[in-house]
């Protein structure tokens, strides 16, 4: 009522709805803990370009606080690889909040799985290599302006790489994505609670995080982009590590990814990680493992050569290699990894 009641009708008659500009009744593509998304076209009075669109409805009513992280984040963002926020609908009405995306057909956890199953029923449809080369170089494109804006994404995994398809003039472009549950919590550490049918993996958690690092860093995307690297090279998560189903742990230590990591990568000697023993789960780190003396004989470079033939001395082993340092202070940074 602070408002001019006269002002406010004006406004309300004047303001665009979303209904009215995009038809999207039972054109649901995706729910999760962030809300529901609709594949969506615009009305033809609609003054928006023709195409496909994605409208967000997001969960909950009114500015909540991770709406307007969002909006406030995504409409100061602008980079060919990272999603952009087209457009903002406050219904009054209702408290609804409807952010409009350009729509991506396909995301990487999709097109890597197809592969997968294709590669099963023998038809040779794996990923050509430049196919990996040019999705590689568009992430570290839009992480390398993310990070250079001091905005660090927490949560990369193939599910938020999405690709434009075939109908869109951005045909086979990386839009960086955040489609869901983490982003809910800020902090490493705060529990992992089951509101969201899809359990969250720990496939793409770098090490530290896994050993109580408080802090969210740079250094932790560029190991997760390590693991998509891989899974792009392989079709398999590199880190895979079967999920207890009632994953309601407060602790960000789980023993079973760790044990996968060292099994891949071997495990981090002093020299390897000289920070390594200042990390908040060492104790634990250490009643599991001991010295970790029965990974002895394990390394990256012995899996990808063992497992997919890949040669230590290739240049995609040795960025795979730097990307997936087990001390953080060791990986690259995005314009590093550019440059590689
Ligand atoms: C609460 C909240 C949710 C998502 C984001 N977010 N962050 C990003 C980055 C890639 C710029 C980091 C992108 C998004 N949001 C989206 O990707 N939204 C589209 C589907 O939900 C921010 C904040």
């Amino acid at each position: 009522a602070w408002m001019d009641a006269d002002f406010r009708r004006q406004l309300s008659a004047r303001r665009e709805r979303v209904e009215d500009a995009f038809e999207f009744e039972g054109r649901k593509v995706g729910r999760g803990s962030y809300g529901q998304v609709f594949k969506t076209k615009p009305r033809s009075c609609a003054d928006a370009p023709a195409g496909d669109y994605a409208l967000k409805q997001i969960e909950g009513s009114g500015l909540s606080m991770s709406a307007c992280r969002e909006i406030a984040l995504l409409r100061e963002l602008k980079h060919p690889n990272v999603i952009s926020l087209k457009q903002v609908y406050l219904a009054h009405e209702t408290r609804q909040i409807w952010l409009l995306f350009d729509y991506a057909e396909h995301d990487l956890w999709r097109m890597i799985n197809f592969h997968a199953s294709a590669k099963k029923c023998n038809s040779q449809v794996s990923l050509p290599p430049n196919f990996t080369k040019s999705i590689m170089h568009q992430i570290l494109c839009g992480i390398h302006y993310l990070h250079s804006n001091w905005v660090l994404h927490r949560d990369l995994k193939p599910a938020n790489i999405l690709v434009m398809g075939a109908t869109s003039p951005e045909r086979g472009r990386v839009k960086i994505a955040d489609l869901g549950l983490a982003r809910l919590f800020h902090q490493p550490l705060t529990p992992l609670t089951e509101i969201d049918p899809v359990v969250v993996t720990f496939w793409y958690r770098a090490p530290e995080l896994l050993l109580g690092a408080r802090h969210y860093t740079k250094a932790i995307d560029l190991w997760a982009i390590g693991c998509i690297m891989a899974e792009l090279i392989t079709d398999k998560p590199l880190f895979y590590c079967k999920q207890e189903e009632d994953i309601k742990t407060s602790s960000p230590y789980n023993r079973d990814q760790l044990e996968r990591i060292f099994s891949v990568m071997g495990f981090p000697s002093q020299q390897d990680w000289r920070d390594l023993p200042h990390l908040p789960k060492y104790g634990d780190l250490v009643r599991n493992f001991g010295t970790g003396q029965q990974y002895a004989r394990f390394s990256l470079g012995r899996h990808m050569s063992r497992s997919f033939g890949m040669s230590e001395t290739s240049p995609e082993f040795r960025l795979l290699s730097r990307l997936l340092a087990m001390d953080p202070l060791r990986r690259p940074s995005a314009r590093e990894a550019l440059e590689d």
